[in-house]
């Protein structure tokens, strides 16, 4: 067998790997879905598809099914059955919709899972996945925000593999490699500072949705688009990082970085500080945990540091960015407060979308029903869905509120 040092810099698998990896990707019609089967359609020896989802875009996902061979397709809106069967009847696809088929999607026999879907709607699927004890890569921040004991339990229970697709996350578990764990002092997590950073607050107030996707660096969905602008994104992976690094709340820093080349850095105790640096091509990290534990060819340049010329840094402003605080403060507070503070942002990020908010609106939805949110443990799955269904309506209500009061 080839050695590792002798491999062809143009083969996609590393060198041990004997046959395809078997690999499902769920919320495959998204940003993180269509990067992750970007590199599969470049290197179709080295993986077979079992199973797609999506949530709703039955036309995209039939194509995808059709053209990776997958063995079953499911869509999360049931009202898309008829659509998605009949796109795909004249093949041996098997289809399924509705919540419980993106658990059977899930469930199939992939040793590598991508959870790609939005939201907490991620949730069951990512732990269908991790219950199997196979290898999950996780996108899905919210599914830690809202579950985060509860998932991380169920990974040492089932034996899984979680491997964060999160770029800053990503970067951590490689900076991380072999270290010791008690050897480190603080994370430091970038962030850009989204497309707002140096907006003042009276230009906040009135800033549309349009502009509020317009990530500077990334191309993402809406939602997380959002969550970078109000930075709750990085207040969503700092909550991230202390369920998957197990680091308290209180040695893990946020540090704007306009250039998002470093994608977050470890300091440790002897004073070094390691970081993991890249264009801002969610294709890197996604190849990362395709290919672990080696790597394998990917399509992203190495970032040229001469003609980037510059990599700067500041401090959060946390007077115009509320949410960064807001989600320390639920992470502090633990038990069902990460729950909510995620299900009231979801709701009222898509309030801001459909225009029924304003963009300020979206930190002071969540602070109110933070403020609001009685306290008490996560114990299981019940426990999550409650805070996340009592979190949901009162933030409608609130919305709804200020609507009418505007
Ligand atoms: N995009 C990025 O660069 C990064 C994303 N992430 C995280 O990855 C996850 C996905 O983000 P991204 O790819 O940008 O999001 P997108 O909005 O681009 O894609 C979301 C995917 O989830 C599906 N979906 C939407 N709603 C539901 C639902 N209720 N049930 C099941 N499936 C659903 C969508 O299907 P359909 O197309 O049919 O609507 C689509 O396949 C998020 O948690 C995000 O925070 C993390 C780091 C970087
Ligand atoms: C690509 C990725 O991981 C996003 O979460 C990204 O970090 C968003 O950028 P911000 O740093 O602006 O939140
Ligand atoms: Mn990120």
């Amino acid at each position: 067998m080839t050695q590792p040092d002798e491999q062809d810099a143009s083969t996609a698998m590393p060198s041990e790997w004997n046959e395809p990896r078997t690999i499902s990707v769920l919320g495959a019609t998204g940003s993180i879905g269509s990067s992750t089967l970007d590199l599969v359609r470049r290197h179709p020896e080295a993986f077979r598809v079992e199973a797609l989802t999506a949530g709703g875009n039955v036309e995209q996902l039939a194509a995808l099914a059709r053209e990776f061979g997958a063995r079953y397709a499911a869509v999360a809106d049931p009202d898309r059955y008829a659509a998605l069967k009949e796109a795909l009847a004249d093949t041996d696809i098997a289809v399924g919709a509705g919540d419980q088929a993106l658990v059977e999607a899930a469930d199939r026999p992939a040793e590598w899972v991508m959870a790609a879907i939005v939201g907490s709607a991620g949730l069951a699927p990512a732990l269908a996945a991790i219950r199997r004890g196979v290898t999950v890569a996780l996108a899905n921040k919210e599914t830690l925000v809202c579950a985060g004991e509860l998932v991380m339990n169920e990974v040492a229970r089932h034996g899984a593999t979680l491997l964060p697709v999160d770029s800053e996350h990503n970067a951590i578990f490689q900076v991380l490699d072999g270290e010791r764990r008690s050897d480190v002092s603080r994370l430091i997590l970038t962030a850009s500072g989204g497309p707002f950073r140096q907006t003042s607050r009276e230009v906040l107030e009135r800033a549309t949705p349009e502009q509020a996707v317009a990530h500077p660096n990334w191309s993402m969905g809406a939602k997380i688009s959002v969550d970078s602008a109000t930075m709750m994104n990085k207040g969503l992976e700092l909550i991230e990082a202390h369920h998957l690094f197990q680091i308290p709340e209180e040695r893990i820093d946020v540090l704007v970085h306009p250039q998002s080349i470093i994608h977050s850095m470890v300091a440790y105790r002897d004073g070094s500080t390691l970081a993991q640096l890249g264009l801002p091509d969610m294709r890197t990290p996604i190849a990362h945990t395709l290919a672990w534990p080696g790597r394998m060819a990917g399509p992203v340049e190495h970032a040229d540091l001469a003609s980037i010329g510059q990599l700067t840094f500041e401090a959060p402003d946390d007077a115009r960015f509320p949410a960064l605080g807001l989600a320390r403060e639920a992470l502090r507070r633990a038990g069902r407060a990460p729950t909510m503070l995620n299900a009231a942002n979801e709701v009222a990020v898509q309030a801001f979308l459909d225009g029924e908010i304003g963009f300020l609106g979206v930190p002071e939805t969540v602070e109110a029903v933070l403020d609001r949110c009685g306290i008490g443990p996560i114990a299981g799955l019940d426990d999550v869905e409650e805070a996340d269904r009592e979190a949901r309506a009162l933030t409608r209500s609130l919305a709804r509120r200020a609507r009418a009061s505007a």
